[in-house]
């Protein structure tokens, strides 16, 4: 019984410690979730904070970042000018023919501001280059790593190629009178070249193509590539005249022709250049120039033979340059050296005078210009025996001056003969070349 007793105290004490820890647990189950709520709470407060100060660098970069547009906005707003695809296109004067040097010298002249003509072409979505104002804009064909990169084909890339893809330039000749105004004129070298003959009819030629609203001429003899080189190219671009994108520049100079350096020369400044020379009998040729050469020394008429042959007999001499420019197919081949057959356009000038209408339309075509000029442009003048042209139908026909047609002197048929002798070899070897017959004697 005692026992049992002392059994129950002690289950009783048992049970007042177990209730005692119980409530212990309880306590230290508060305490902990009071800790808990802690450390939430400063968890919380951490984040608070850290967001705080990342929301200080977003503003920061924020800030930076307005700076940087407003820089932009303004530099394009005050410092630049968007171009548009036309406009870019019509600065096509930096795609002219031009030298090495013409090219380093542009490169490191600081007022001219480089643009590549490849980025112009896939500038097809919208031309995103700028150019910056106040300065001159060079298109250059393509963008250069190194100057060995840099050909002289392409400085002579041209616009005409960039705009149609061949070689035939766009017609503008419908544009309003406003759209005339807006188009960029510019001096340009030229696209092609009329390089002799002296006395082939190269001026009535020149003053033909003229009429084209495609074409713009020079007026006097430039003379650069034979006798003014040393004066430089920028002399050159000077003497030509005002011409947009769409029109060629030419000129004539028929001393070219038979000038030993003058090939090279023209190379040098494009080796895309077109060629034209006009053609016509060597001895009818070489009369013409003695009777231009007698009209100005009256003197010298007598002595047709005493010229043109060696001792005054039958030999031709051929130092003489009046003999020397009829040596057609002797020249023409020096010109191979340099350029293809296709790059050459041959006229005959005999035609030139009896049918003009059917060789502009050959030459129009060469040039891949539209054909504006045909035989309604011209009117046969009776008088001068010799074709006049007409820029529009209804407009009065120009006539080439009298220093064009002069009566040639009587000259003994038999040294007429022994000219052609002489020429013919000469005739049937440049027929040969070209690919022509010119029915000469
Ligand atoms: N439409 C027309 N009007 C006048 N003259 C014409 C024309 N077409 C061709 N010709 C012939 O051109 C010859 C003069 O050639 P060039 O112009 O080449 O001479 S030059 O080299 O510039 O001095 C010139 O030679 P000459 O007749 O001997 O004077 C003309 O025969």
């Amino acid at each position: 019984m005692r026992i049992c007793k002392v059994s129950a105290r002690e289950c009783k004490a048992s049970e007042r410690e177990c209730k005692a820890s119980a409530r212990e647990c309880k306590t230290s189950e508060r305490e902990c979730k009071a800790s808990a709520r802690e450390c939430k709470a400063s968890a919380r407060e951490f984040k608070a904070r850290l967001i705080f100060r990342n929301f200080r660098k977003i503003k920061l970069y924020f800030g930076l970042c307005l700076l940087f547009c407003a820089i932009f906005v303004l530099s394009g707003y005050f410092g630049e000018t968007r171009l548009s695809k036309d406009s870019l296109l019509s600065y096509s004067n930096a795609l002219e023919p031009g030298t090495l040097q013409d090219f380093h010298n542009r490169r490191h002249n600081r007022n001219l501001q480089f643009l590549y003509s490849q980025e112009l072409l896939t500038g097809n979505k919208k031309v995103d280059l700028k150019a910056k104002k106040n300065k001159d804009i060079f298109i250059s064909p393509r963008r250069f790593t190194h100057k060995n990169d840099f050909l002289n084909e392409d400085v002579s890339f041209n616009e005409n190629k960039l705009n149609t893809g061949g070689n035939k330039a766009t017609d503008y000749t419908n544009l309003n009178s406003d759209e005339r105004k807006n188009r960029y004129l510019t001096k340009r070298l030229p696209h092609a070249i009329i390089i002799g003959v002296k006395k082939g009819g190269t001026r009535a030629l020149l003053e033909f193509l003229r009429a084209h609203p495609n074409v713009r001429a020079t007026g006097p003899e430039p003379h650069f590539f034979d006798k003014n080189y040393e004066k430089g190219l920028e002399w050159y671009r000077n003497l030509m005249p005002q011409s947009d994108s769409s029109q060629l520049t030419i000129e004539k100079t028929p001393g070219y022709f038979i000038t030993k350096d003058v090939p090279k020369r023209i190379f040098n400044m494009s080796s895309a250049v077109k060629l034209i020379i006009v053609v016509r009998d060597p001895v009818t040729r070489a009369i013409s120039d003695f009777a231009q050469i007698a009209s100005k020394s009256p003197k010298v008429h007598s002595s047709f033979e005493a010229m043109m042959f060696k001792d005054n007999k039958t030999t031709v001499d051929t130092s003489r340059t009046l003999i020397k420019i009829g040596m057609y197919s002797k020249h023409l081949e020096r010109w191979l050296d340099y350029f293809p057959l296709e790059q050459f356009h041959i006229v005959n000038g005999e035609n030139l005078v009896t049918d003009p209408g059917t060789e502009l339309i050959k030459i129009q075509e060469f040039l891949g210009l539209p054909i504006q000029i045909t035989h309604n442009n011209f009117y046969f003048n009776q008088s001068r025996g010799f074709p006049c042209i007409r820029k529009k139908i209804n407009k009065r026909p120009h006539c080439l001056d009298e220093t064009k047609g002069r009566k040639h002197p009587y000259i003994n048929p038999k040294s007429i003969h022994s000219l052609q002798a002489f020429f013919k070899p000469y005739n049937r070897k440049f027929s040969k070349m070209v690919g022509q017959d010119f029915g000469w004697s």
